[in-house]
């Protein structure tokens, strides 16, 4: 701080009554104009809308992560707030405190020491989290997200510091309501729910799966420019039949195995009314990680009379589905050219089948040719119609053939010659190198999509995908991976990750108050992305717009389903924007710092 700036504070520490000069002078100015007696206040920034939603003041400031702005509370906010002296004197600005953070990003160990980091820092100071990851999306994503999100899971007991979102157990049954009543933001609009049964590809962690939401949900902020305070995330905790985490003293649930049947389905009841009777119908539920058996079941139960999504079979679907699309243009074929294997047939690939099969018939095809171009694979082989002992579900039945068994992914390979493999069940190493040799013999451009998160369950990785078929395979995975270069060439893997998708629906689904969110809802999405893929994003192998430009991403797909919901009578926004794509973008998230001094402050006369 200068010499002439710390005068100053001394004088108006010695002026009387300070605060209520302050308080006075905003109740009664009219008149504007703006005063800088720190060291480094942003002279250049134009000073954005006073905060009005504070009466906070002192210590209880510097503890809300919503308000606190750290050492870039200028003097007269300091004065102001009650704060000064509670902070360093020197005043900085949210980029001198970027530069800080991103050092110490680069300067932890471990991945896992990066997410604490982050997370505390999200604790701390939200914008400067949030303007951190929207603006370093490459870098910090993986860290908040897939990958690593899934380790933090993991290991959540230990990293455990403060809880983040609710925590509702069975055992609060019939109270759910008054719960949600403890949740302290009075506008939430989008939740993002889990029970942990079957979190990533890493199975259930019970309550540990609480990083998820978190994640998600920052990325609802980051990517989709939705408000913090309009979120919240949410772990059901019916307990885990996770025998590791039983045993584990510091797990943070209750260890008894999960309570199914018709008390779980009730709780779950409970809990979707509490939602609605809180924070209104039009709350946007997310049900995120939930297992196969439920996910299904819940989504055909509640779509028609909550507005929710399923991210794992909808998100998903429309992700691949849009990668499908960009493929095309390197492959040179129509969709319904195409033949399609998956390896696997739980939430994400029956999602991501059904998708292509509703693109195919509104291309003309008939229900029956497209679902013929889809063989499934799951952990018994071929999905056949006659399979003995056990049968299928209703949704692995749509997809069964009407033929002999096949018992192994490798089989129904060389049997279908797909144009297009697509794997998401978790399996590591599924693609072995005489799978992926085939695609390329059978294919000049092979598609290959090894969706499974996070990195350590990927059915393949980018570079054996590339190196077995000699550069020739459009590749997509769930997880990053790095650039790949071979013979002198580099490929950037797509991350086929429903991060693409989720944001954008999130931010549409809010924006125009949708009803239900509907399927072709996803189809739009999946196609507004596909759209976003350019030749030059092609040339460099990218069957994705890259990470920096996934906020745009977000914004288009939001825009296409509010032009999409408004015409089909699905919103409830009213009166209709004309130009939606302005209109909401004016409702984006912004996390550059508010000024807490109205623009009508002045110093008082007697300090100089
Ligand atoms: O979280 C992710 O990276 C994608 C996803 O929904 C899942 O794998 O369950
Ligand atoms: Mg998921």
């Amino acid at each position: 701080m200068s010499v002439m700036a710390s005068r100053t504070v001394i004088k108006l520490q010695r002026t009387r009554n300070l605060a209520s000069i302050l308080n006075s002078q905003v109740r009664s100015s009219t008149a504007f104009h703006t005063s800088s007696k720190t060291c480094t206040q942003d002279e250049d920034k134009p000073r954005k809308k006073l905060i009005n939603h504070s009466r906070l003041r002192g210590i209880d400031i510097l503890r809300t992560p919503k308000l606190n702005k750290g050492q870039a509370f200028t003097l007269e906010e300091r004065q102001l707030m009650g704060i000064q002296g509670l902070l360093p004197s020197c005043v900085i600005n949210q980029d001198q405190q970027m530069t800080r953070v991103m050092a110490n990003f680069h300067n932890r160990k471990s991945d896992v020491d990066r997410y604490v980091y982050l997370m505390a820092l999200k604790d701390r100071n939200e914008r400067l989290f949030y303007r951190c990851l929207t603006e370093h999306t490459e870098e910090m994503m993986p860290i908040v997200y897939t990958p690593t999100v899934g380790q933090a899971c993991q290991e959540y007991g230990v990293l455990y510091r403060k809880p983040r979102g609710l925590f509702i157990s069975i055992h609060d049954k019939g109270h759910i309501y008054d719960m949600m009543c403890n949740w302290h933001e009075e506008d939430v609009k989008a939740i993002v729910v889990t029970d942990g049964e079957r979190i990533l590809g890493l199975g259930d962690l019970g309550v540990y799966g609480m990083g998820i939401p978190v994640g998600k949900l920052a990325l609802y902020t980051a990517l989709g420019g939705i408000t913090p305070d309009q979120t919240l995330p949410i772990v059901l905790d019916v307990g885990t039949n996770n025998e590791t985490l039983q045993k584990d003293p510091l797990y943070i649930g209750h260890n008894h195995p999960r309570v199914t049947g018709q008390a779980y389905d009730d709780f779950i009841d409970e809990f979707m009314e509490a939602v609605v009777a809180r924070y209104g119908q039009n709350t946007l539920i997310q049900f995120e990680d939930f297992a196969n058996h439920n996910a299904f079941r819940f989504l055909e139960k509640y779509r028609n009379k909550y507005c929710v999504f399923n991210d794992d079979i909808q998100g998903t679907a429309a992700v691949a589905a849009a990668g499908v699309f960009a493929s095309l243009k390197c492959t040179g074929k129509k969709l319904g050219e195409n033949v399609f294997c998956f390896q696997g047939a739980g939430e994400a690939s029956i999602g991501i089948a059904s998708l292509l099969v509703l693109a195919m018939e509104q291309e003309g095809m008939s229900s029956e040719e497209a679902i013929s171009k889809i063989w499934m694979v799951d952990s018994r082989g071929l999905l056949v119609k006659d399979r003995p002992a056990g049968g299928l579900t209703e949704h692995k039945l749509l997809f069964a053939k009407d033929q002999a068994p096949i018992d192994t992914l490798a089989d129904v390979v060389k049997a279908s010659k797909p144009s297009i493999l697509i794997g998401a069940a978790a399996v590591p190493g599924a693609f072995t190198e005489s799978i992926i040799k085939d695609m390329a013999m059978f294919n000049e451009k092979p598609v290959i999509f090894a969706l499974s998160n996070p990195t350590s369950m990927s059915e393949c990785t980018a570079e054996q995908a590339y190196k077995f078929t000699d550069g020739r395979c459009v590749f997509a995975s769930g997880s990053p991976f790095l650039p790949v270069t071979l013979n002198g060439k580099t490929f950037h893997p797509g991350q086929g990750n429903n991060a693409y998708i989720f944001p954008g629906i999130a931010l549409g689904a809010i924006v125009c108050g949708i009803r239900h969110i509907s399927e072709d809802v996803f189809l739009k999405a999946a196609q507004t992305l596909g759209k976003l893929v350019t030749e030059e994003h092609l040339a460099e192998g990218r069957l994705y717009p890259p990470l920096s430009d996934i906020q745009d991403v977000s914004l288009k797909i939001a825009t296409g389903i509010a032009e999409m919901v408004y015409k089909s009578g699905n919103a409830s926004t009213y009166p209709e924007p004309e130009n939606k794509e302005e209109f909401i973008r004016n409702h984006l998230y912004d996390a550059d710092y508010e000024s807490f001094v109205p623009e009508t402050w002045t110093w008082p006369d007697n300090v100089n």
